[in-house]
Parts: C-alpha cells; structure tokens; sequence
C-alpha cells in the first residue's frame, strides 16, 4: 500500500458515476416503458435482463415461509438481535408533534406524519445484503410508515431471492416484497403497475442502472440519495496496533473496486507497519481481487506533521466511515466535524456497527458527510407547520400582515387579511 505526505491536495479519489449517455438513454426508455405498459414491460425486462420468465412479481408467504426455515436457527437469532438493536437505537430519533398557545389565544405547531409509503431496491447478487434490509426497514417502521415494499433482481438460476434477505425483511416487519430489478423495478415503485401500487418514497442502493433510475424518477418521488463506494478513514498514533488498522481498511476494500481506504497518521512507524501489514493480509482474503484494485486505486497512508495536522486532513476528508485508534479517542472526538459515523477505539471496529451496534450504516459518502445525515427516522417523516390565530391575534396584526402583501403588490393577500378587520 503506498504511502504518502498530506499535502493541500489529498482527497479520497471519488467516484461519481453519471453514467453514460448510452446509460441515461436506456434508463429513461425503460422508464417510459414501465409507465406506458405496467407488468408485461416489468416482466419483458426480467427475461431480458435476468433471464427469468415470471407470470407472477410477488413473493408469496409460502416462498418467504421456505425462506425463514431455509436459514440456520442461530443466524435468525443473530438477525433478530441485530434487529432489536437497530430498533432501540432508531426509536431514540423519534421526535414528538409540538405545539405552543400563546395569551392571545394563538396556536403554533408542527405535525409530524410518517410517509404513507416506502419502497427500499435491494440490489442482487453477492450485494444482497440482509444486513441492509433491516437498516432500511426498521427505521420506517419506528417512523410509522405502514406500508413498505422492498423490490430485488430474483437469481438468475433459481428465480427466488436470497433466503437470509427474506428472512431479514420478514424479522424487521416488511412482508410487502416483488421479484424485480434494475431500473424497471425503480419506475415500478414509483408509477406503480398493475401489480405494484407506487409508493412515496425509495431507499436503498444498486448499480448504475438503480443510481440513474432513482436520479430520474426524483422529484416525483422522494429518494435518499444516491450511494457511492464504501469509503474507510482511520485517523490512528504509534499506540495503534498495525494488523488491527490494517485489517479494518481491508474490511471496506473487500466491498467494491472503486471503495476508499485511507489512514492518516503522524506516525511514520505506523505507516510502515500498516502498509505492510495490508500487502500481507491482502493476500489471504477471499475477496481479494476487489480488495486489491480498491487498495490500489483508492488506497493510502498518509503521513501528516503532527495531530492537529492528521485532524485537519480527515475533515477535509468528510469520510462516510472513520475510526480514532488513538490513546484517548474521546478527546478528539469534539475536533472531528465531518464524517457518517465515528468509531472509537480499538473495541468498535468498523463492522460493528455494518451489521450489530445499532446506528444505521446507510451513510453519506462522496464528501457529502459535510452536509448530510445518516439514514434516519426523520428519512421516512414529514412535518407540517400549525396555524390557528384568534379573532384578537389578527385584529391586532391584521394591518401589518396585509401592509407587509401590498409590499410585494400581493393585492388579493392584503384584502383576505382586510375583509375579516372590517367585520
Ligand atoms: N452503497 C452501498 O451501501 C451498497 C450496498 C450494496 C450494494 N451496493 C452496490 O449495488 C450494486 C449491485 O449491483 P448488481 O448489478 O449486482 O445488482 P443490482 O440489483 O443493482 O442490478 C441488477 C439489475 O440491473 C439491471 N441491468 C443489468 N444490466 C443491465 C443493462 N445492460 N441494461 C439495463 N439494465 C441492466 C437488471 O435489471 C438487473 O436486474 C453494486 O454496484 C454495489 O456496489 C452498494
Ligand atoms: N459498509 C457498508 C456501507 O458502507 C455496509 C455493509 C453491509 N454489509 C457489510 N457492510
Ligand atoms: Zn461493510
């Protein structure tokens, strides 16, 4: 793994897929094509696409029965517990309705209401992730959504999706769920077909298909964003143990060839160790192929002056994930102003929270950590503001209101505020 020196110019190499216009093309006619001609284009599509030939889109209770007894008992019982944690976590984002009554009897608010309906894309192949299913599902269901629908390629061979992602769909409540993927299960969501009734909103990641597919059909529906290449930065000193960072840098190359792995230190000791330590475990994965070309492309240790130097760097950074190997991680904690999620210390590495902790691990990457959230109950609410004047409030502000209409030559606005003054 190379190593190098921060300077002005370091930045996790991002990959912003827009796709190709040959992509943009197909992706706009299957749309049009979903909206135009409901299941038969969804079905046409899967044959094309997946090699599959389906007369029926819903999974039944049978198949997600099969599924469930399909995976071994202790899994389940980790699935659950993961679930349980996610919940608890999740149920302490919730926020009440408010509203406040003031002496002249004027009441002000906000309402809060759950989406009436989500659609969450889970992609296909070795990116079937159950682990996504339930950090998509649980949030919308402690936000009260009642309807959730999750949507996924079936398996080319068999025609089913993956047992543990049915068996995790059903843990976290969503039993809603279709055989069906890439952009045409995108438009289905959101256009809805005779099989499918559209919903609100769509979560969840996928290919560049899915990516340019949600772009597309935003603005009709609402989606929560559009998720890059994992991306790892571990900010860590010489009380750092180089196989353990070298190992969690690995965790995230394994996910994809274009996914980011950093670690910035003042240490040029630990640098050494580190980089070493990666060639070395690199060529014991599994999943070495991805990891190498993630390393490869998207891999550093960066070598900074001191500290502050090092905590600077991964503000720049914005990472989706950081971790602190430091002495005492909690007293940079309050330096770190951009990054998803923070794991401190050497007991909390990244996968912990991928798959058990609790807080969601749909995050921002792309830098986009300097200004937006993980996945989160808020995600899957609305609020609506509350209004209720009374007679004596708007006798005594009627005039303003209505001097403040004629100020923008709103003349219809100051007469609807005038004609109650007047009775
Ligand atoms: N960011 C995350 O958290 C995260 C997590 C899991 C997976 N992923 C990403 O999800 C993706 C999974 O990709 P995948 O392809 O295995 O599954 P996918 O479900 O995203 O896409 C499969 C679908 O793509 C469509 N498709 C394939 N070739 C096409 C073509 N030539 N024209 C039109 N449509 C076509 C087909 O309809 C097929 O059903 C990867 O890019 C992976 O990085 C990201
Ligand atoms: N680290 C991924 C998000 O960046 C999520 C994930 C799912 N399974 C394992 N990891
Ligand atoms: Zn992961």
């Amino acid at each position: 793994m190379k190593i190098l020196k921060v300077n002005d110019q370091i930045s996790i190499k991002r990959s912003v897929d827009n796709g190709t216009e040959e992509q943009r093309a197909i992706v706009k006619d299957i749309i049009e094509s979903v909206r135009q001609n409901g299941d038969q284009a969804l079905k046409d599509y899967t044959e094309k696409f997946d090699g599959i030939s389906l007369d029926d889109f819903k999974v039944s209770q049978a198949e997600i029965e099969e599924a469930f007894s399909q995976v071994d008992g202790k899994i389940l019982e980790i699935i659950k517990e993961a679930a349980e944690n996610i919940r608890s976590f999740h149920e302490k984002q919730l926020r009440p309705s408010w509203m406040t009554t003031e002496e002249n009897g004027t009441v002000l608010g906000q309402k809060i209401t759950p989406l009436d309906s989500v659609g969450l894309y889970v992609p296909g192949g070795t990116a079937a992730y159950p682990s996504s299913v339930l950090m998509n599902v649980i949030p919308a269901k402690v936000a009260g959504v009642k309807r959730i629908v999750i949507t996924s390629p079936p398996d080319k061979k068999t025609g089913k999706l993956p047992p543990a992602v049915l068996a995790a769909a059903k843990i976290a409540g969503a039993e809603e769920i279709y055989k069906a993927g890439g952009a045409q299960a995108i438009a289905a969501l959101a256009y809805g077909t005779e099989t499918i009734a559209p919903v609100d909103k769509i979560t969840g990641p996928g290919n560049i298909f899915v990516a340019l597919a949600k772009r597309e059909v935003f603005g009709d529906v609402d989606i929560d964003m559009i998720a890059g290449p994992s991306e790892i930065a571990i900010l860590a000193d010489d009380t750092a143990h180089a196989d353990e960072v070298a190992s969690d840098l690995l965790s995230q190359a394994e996910h994809d060839p274009m996914a980011s792995a950093v670690l910035v230190t003042p240490s040029s000791a630990l640098a050494g160790q580190v980089s070493r330590e990666v060639d070395r475990q690199l060529a014991e994965l599994p999943r070495q192929q991805i990891a190498f070309q993630s390393i490869e492309n998207y891999g550093a240790v960066y070598v900074a002056e001191n500290m502050d130097e090092a905590i600077e760097t991964v503000n720049s950074l914005a990472p989706e994930h950081l971790e602190i190997l430091t002495e005492n991680p909690m007293e940079l904690l309050g330096r770190i102003r951009h990054a998803g999620a923070i794991f401190l210390g050497r007991f909390s590495p990244e996968p912990v929270g991928d798959y058990f902790a609790g807080p969601n691990h749909v995050l921002p990457t792309n830098g986009t950590a300097r200004f937006s959230s993980p996945l989160n109950v808020v995600d899957f609410q609305k609020k609506s503001s509350i209004l209720l004047y009374s007679e004596k409030a708007l006798k005594d502000n009627g005039e303003k209101i209505a001097a403040f209409a004629r100020l923008e030559g709103l003349e219809a606005h100051a007469r609807s505020i005038e004609t109650r003054l007047r009775k």
